[in-house]
């Protein structure tokens, strides 16, 4: 048996297409563009080609983008003055400082300082407890996004049984929190749990966010079950001095076992910036008093 791929890079083009349409409806209603601003502190390579991508698919939606690239040794106060800059400015929408942070900023009080209303990787702590409380708000992307493609491959997903391994503020718990909105019995696993593969046995949804390369087994996955692969880990490759990308997720043995699974690269990830490109002109439109189906979306 082999596991169907679900097409993660193939969703997150349709959902741009998508919001394309929204965004120029958006334009002609408020007679200005919505807007992201990015934040990036530091040289860090990989994290300079995230912002890159970011700033260039807002473009391409027909949003503005705003970059902000300050140096690795700014202050945490004059990172916290720019934030309140963009706090106050009616032409950004959405504001996401790239984490993480230089070891000297405190993530959490830069976070903070965000107004949840523009916290568009649903970070801050009222959008954690709003996510909590079944209010509106902001849903961090990655997780959204995983959310987003289980549902296009088994519809509805209440009464299944979900297994998360990874309980990090980003993406396990707020994907706890979703699966249990969406009616599924929800376990959250972690470095310290007995038996990890005897937990993952049971579950009909695998959502792997570890960190941790090609830990998942498929001789852990129960036959049929859907598996979700955050990870996304740069190892050596066979050729020498080469580099790839891999989950967390064992996907040679994994995808003889599962009824569908996602792919790295491809999978999970085109899928975050897509939803942060959602979650932009969703604020865009709250912001404006500016009325969206945003189940629709
Ligand atoms: N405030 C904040 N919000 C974030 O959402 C955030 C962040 N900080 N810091 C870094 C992580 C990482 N992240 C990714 C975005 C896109 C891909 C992506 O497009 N991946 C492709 C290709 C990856 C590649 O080729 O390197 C794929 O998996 O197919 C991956 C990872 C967002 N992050
Ligand atoms: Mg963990």
């Amino acid at each position: 048996m082999s596991a169907s791929i679900i097409d993660g890079k193939a969703f997150a083009a349709g959902l741009r297409e998508r919001i394309g349409v929204l965004a120029s409806a958006f334009e002609a209603a408020a007679g200005r563009k919505a807007g992201l601003a990015v934040v990036l502190v530091g040289e860090d390579p990989a994290s300079q080609v995230y912002v890159r991508n970011k700033g260039k698919q807002t473009i391409a939606c027909g949003m503005e983008s705003f970059e902000h690239k300050l140096p690795a040794e700014t202050s945490e106060a004059d990172l916290l003055a720019l934030v309140e800059t963009l706090n106050a400015d009616p032409a950004v929408d959405g504001i996401l400082v790239q984490l993480p942070l230089p070891a000297h900023m405190n993530e959490q009080k830069v976070i903070a300082t965000i107004n949840p209303d523009k916290d568009v990787d649903g970070f801050h702590v009222v959008n954690v407890g709003r996510l909590a409380t079944g209010l509106p708000g902001f849903v961090p992307c990655t997780p959204l996004g995983c959310v987003m493609l289980l549902k296009d491959q088994l519809g509805s997903l209440s009464g299944l049984d979900a297994v998360v391994i990874g309980r990090s503020n980003i993406v396990g718990k707020p994907m706890a929190q979703l699966l249990i909105a969406e009616s599924c019995t929800v376990t959250v696993a972690h470095s310290r749990t007995r038996d990890l593969p005897d937990v993952v046995r049971r579950a009909d949804i695998v959502v792997a966010a570890v960190g941790r390369p090609e830990m998942v087994k498929g001789e852990w996955i129960k036959p049929g079950a859907t598996v979700i692969d955050v990870g996304i880990n740069r190892v050596a490759g066979a050729q020498e001095g080469k580099s790839r990308l891999v989950g967390d997720v064992d996907f040679a043995s994994a995808s003889t076992v599962a009824g569908a699974i996602t792919p790295v690269p491809g999978g999970v990830g085109p899928m975050t910036i897509a939803v942060l490109l959602r979650n932009t002109i969703v604020a865009a439109h709250r912001n404006a008093g500016i009325a969206l189906d945003e189940s629709a979306i």
